[in-house]
């Protein structure tokens, strides 16, 4: 380390100093050493240039890669306008419609196509953000027209699979790795507004995980890595929080209407407990945050709401049926109830899901 105003830092930017003027001073010969003066030239003078940026207590103004984005979608275009925000130049965006690419590429003023390999032969960084049943043909289409290049780092953004669905990249010499926004894109505005502060999961080819880091860091976001053969169960638990979040709160909107209600009304009455419910699990975990009739062993209760739904449809009485049986586990964790109490309300659920 460099101690602040001592000998050694005044003495480090001597030499750096020197080591600056010596190189500009040689004078040029055959090419390859004018090459190699121009570099050492370059090298030194950016080695000065942050020693001197680090002394003046700033951050060093990093070169960010050039990125292609494949796949013009809900993510696609986050990242690609999130990440040219972060000082990361964008290539071009390329789309199955020249509608969606053309979207995103005006705003960066970029060249948009639906010929993927045009621009990602000239990224250092490729995003394939395509919906994921068609990532991998989408990549083998790019490799077999020269789209990829020896290093380039070729990325998707699926939760569900490995890096080897970008793997045709590997045989052009480009690395392959998964990145997943472990949040949810409703619309691109939306998915601006949600990524800072989320997790990413990562996985891949070893060499590129550090610019994955990096990239996740410029995107505000928090990463960590995951093995491959654990993505399906990890991406089924995403869906079950934020997809089945999203189908429970249809279905407790939808029994509202059957009173009257409409759909915003009944959210705005619901949405202080889901709130508060929210804020409980994150204060004491989710088990110590049930209440209710299953928290309390109230059978009659549930009953009450079993007869209730006879008049709503079968199906959504199974349903609740399923979750009840589910929130009774909960429960036995929780402590509230008791083994015997746990059995009687199993019987109620389970009597009716049978029904
Ligand atoms: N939405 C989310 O919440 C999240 C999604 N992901 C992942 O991100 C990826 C993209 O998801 P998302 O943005 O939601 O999907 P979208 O459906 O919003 O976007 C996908 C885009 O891919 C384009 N596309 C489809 N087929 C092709 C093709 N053959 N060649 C080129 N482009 C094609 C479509 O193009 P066009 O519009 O031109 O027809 C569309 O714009 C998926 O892997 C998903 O798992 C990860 C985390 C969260
Ligand atoms: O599509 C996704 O991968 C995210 C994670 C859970 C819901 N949406």
């Amino acid at each position: 380390m460099i101690e602040q105003g001592g000998i050694l830092e005044s003495r480090t930017c001597e030499v750096l100093i020197e080591l600056n003027k010596f190189v500009n001073r040689l004078e040029p010969g055959r090419t390859e050493t004018e090459v190699l003066n121009k570099r050492l030239s370059d090298y030194s003078g950016r080695l000065l240039f942050i020693w001197l940026t680090i002394k003046r207590g700033e951050a060093v103004p990093v070169r960010k890669p050039k990125i292609a984005v494949v796949g013009a979608g809900k993510v696609g275009s986050a990242l690609a306008l999130l990440l040219n925000q972060q000082g990361y130049p964008v290539n071009g965006v390329a789309s199955r419609s020249i509608t969606s690419a053309s979207r995103v590429a005006e705003q960066l003023n970029v060249p948009a196509t639906t010929k993927p390999a045009e621009v990602t032969a000239g990224a250092e960084v490729v995003f394939i953000t395509t919906p994921d049943r068609v990532i991998a043909q989408v990549a083998a289409e790019i490799e077999e027209r020269g789209g990829f290049k020896p290093n380039q780092v070729v990325f998707h953004t699926s939760g569900a699979h490995a890096a080897d669905e970008v793997g045709a990249a590997r045989r052009s010499g480009a690395l392959a790795a998964s990145l997943h926004p472990l949040q949810s894109f409703a619309d691109v505005k939306m998915a601006m507004e949600n990524l800072p502060g989320s997790y990413f999961a990562l996985e891949g080819d070893q060499e590129a995980l550090p610019l994955a880091e990096q990239i996740v860091k410029d995107l505000g976001g928090k990463s960590f890595f995951i093995a491959a053969k654990d993505k399906p169960l990890y991406h089924a638990a995403a869906c079950i929080a934020s997809n089945y979040l999203v189908s429970l709160m249809h279905f407790a909107t939808g029994l509202y209407s059957r009173f009257g209600l409409t759909r915003e009304e009944a959210f705005a009455a619901l949405y202080p407990l889901v709130r508060g419910t929210i804020n409980n699990i994150s204060q004491v975990g989710p088990a110590s945050a049930l209440t209710g009739p299953v928290a309390r062993g109230d059978g009659p209760t549930l009953a009450g709401h079993l007869e209730a739904f006879k008049e709503v449809g079968e199906e959504e009485r199974d349903l609740y049926c399923k979750l009840g049986l589910y929130t009774v586990k909960v429960a036995v964790e929780k402590g509230t109830i008791n083994a015997e109490e746990a059995k009687k309300l199993e019987g109620i659920f389970g009597g009716a899901v049978n029904e």
